[in-house]
């Protein structure tokens, strides 16, 4: 059996004979990255032969750019090391002068000088414009602005976006776009990284000195590796962005779900067989709880109402609604149900708490103690299966009419008795 308690104006709580000394209970509880430029004009000399002769095995290889960055290597190389174009050729021997063999192999030089420096001058035009496609290639979006305008420099200013081979002659089948994405892709994937721009601008050199278009190398460079990686980067963005929007919709979730536990546990409870029950004035003290029709012994009428409280919590209120502790209901755990308002009446809506927006049924709260001379009690109170749940059970056949009358415990204050 529960308690009931009850507390005098000044008296404080009182518990039944099961619960501890109210006064023990509460003070258990605590508060609560430049190149070289070579000069138009030179003269032939015997290593000028040498190196046009590297240049043309540059132009024989095959479109690997791995065998091409070493043959590239051994061009430049040997271009470092090079003399001046600008050096004198060496004079005739004497008695010689006006030898028409001689003559003919100097012009035969002169040609091969004149057509490294077409090339070199290409290649110049190319180590300008391969940023430029390859920021177009790592941005798909500038791709489509400045694609005519790198590939027009590309070109040697042709305005064709097509045309590029070196030799002005027939495109080279591998730069087919699939083939050369393909030949591309074999690169990345032997160098395991395509982060470096040195590497791309020398992979874009390579490719167009073999023949193949800034069109073509652009739609290779593009379809394998930078403006995937771009697409990826912005489609990570995106995901990142419904990512945070995701958790923050969760964190709100979170927050309200929180909030509405707290309020649904701390919510007033209580319930009453309204279709056997009512309240009204009782000859023993103010209002009673009265049977509307017979109840069979056993029969459960209902649990006691009020917000669940802590000892502190109802010592605290008691401080400023006194009349609360008339109510207030000791519970198996040592909490308090309290149905009282913040001055301490009944009300379907007991406070202080959190918003509950449903009344509560207050019944039970009006039911008396047997007066003398009265056959005592017949209902009892017992704990229910829920926290904070005090039966009342008819512990008699009780006959439609009569009041309710329950123990409120050995160590109530009934000081009062018989003085309202
Ligand atoms: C939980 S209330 C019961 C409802 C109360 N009669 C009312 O009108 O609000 C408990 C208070 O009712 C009064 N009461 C209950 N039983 C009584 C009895 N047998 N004799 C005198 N007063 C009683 C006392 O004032 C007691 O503090």
């Amino acid at each position: 059996m529960s308690t009931a308690v009850s507390a005098r104006a000044g008296s404080g709580l009182s518990s039944s004979s099961r619960a501890p000394p109210a006064s023990a209970a509460l003070g258990s509880v605590a508060r609560p990255s430049a190149g070289c430029r070579r000069q138009h004009g030179a003269r032939q000399s015997p290593v000028f032969r040498s190196r046009g002769a590297a240049m043309v095995a540059v132009q024989a290889l095959p479109p690997n750019p791995i065998l091409g960055a070493a043959a590239a290597a051994a061009f430049a190389s040997q271009t470092m090391t090079a003399p001046s174009l600008t050096e004198p050729p060496p004079p005739p021997p004497a008695g010689e002068g006006g030898n028409f063999a001689l003559a003919q192999r100097l012009r035969q030089l002169q040609e091969l000088q004149q057509q490294a420096q077409a090339q070199t001058q290409q290649q110049t035009q190319l180590a300008d414009t391969a940023p430029a496609v390859m920021a177009s290639a790592r941005d798909p979006g500038s791709s489509l602005r400045s694609a005519p305008a790198a590939t027009a420099a590309a070109d040697g200013g042709s305005g064709s976006g097509v045309v590029g081979a070196a030799d002005g002659g027939a495109t080279p089948s591998f730069c087919e776009p699939e083939t050369l994405s393909g030949l591309m892709r074999q690169f990345v994937e032997r160098q395991e990284s395509f982060d470096s721009g040195l590497q791309m601008d020398g992979l874009l050199a390579y490719y167009r000195r073999l023949g193949c278009s800034a069109a073509q190398v652009q739609a290779a460079v593009v379809e394998v590796a930078p403006a995937a990686a771009g697409a990826e980067a912005g489609l990570s963005a995106e995901v990142l962005t419904q990512q945070l929007q995701l958790a923050a919709w969760e964190l709100v979730a979170a927050a309200v779900a929180a909030a509405a536990l707290a309020a649904y546990q701390s919510r007033p409870r209580g319930w009453s067989r309204k279709d056997l029950l009512e309240v009204r004035a009782s000859a023993v003290a103010g209002q009673g709880l009265f049977t509307t029709a017979p109840i069979p012994s056993g029969t459960v009428l209902g649990a006691y109402p009020g917000r669940l409280r802590s000892g502190a919590e109802m010592l605290t209120k008691c401080e400023y609604a006194p009349l609360a502790s008339s109510y207030a209901f000791r519970t198996g755990d040592g909490s308090f149900l309290d149905p009282t308002d913040v001055t301490g009446q009944p009300s379907p809506y007991p406070a202080p708490g959190l918003f509950w927006p449903l009344p509560s049924d207050v019944s039970l709260c009006f039911a008396n103690e047997p007066p003398k001379g009265s056959l005592g009690t017949n209902a009892s109170v017992e704990d229910g299966s829920a926290a904070g749940d005090l039966l009342f059970v008819a512990c008699r056949d009780i006959p439609a009419g009569a009041e309710i009358f329950i123990d409120y415990g050995i160590t109530y204050d009934r000081s009062n008795y018989g003085k309202n």
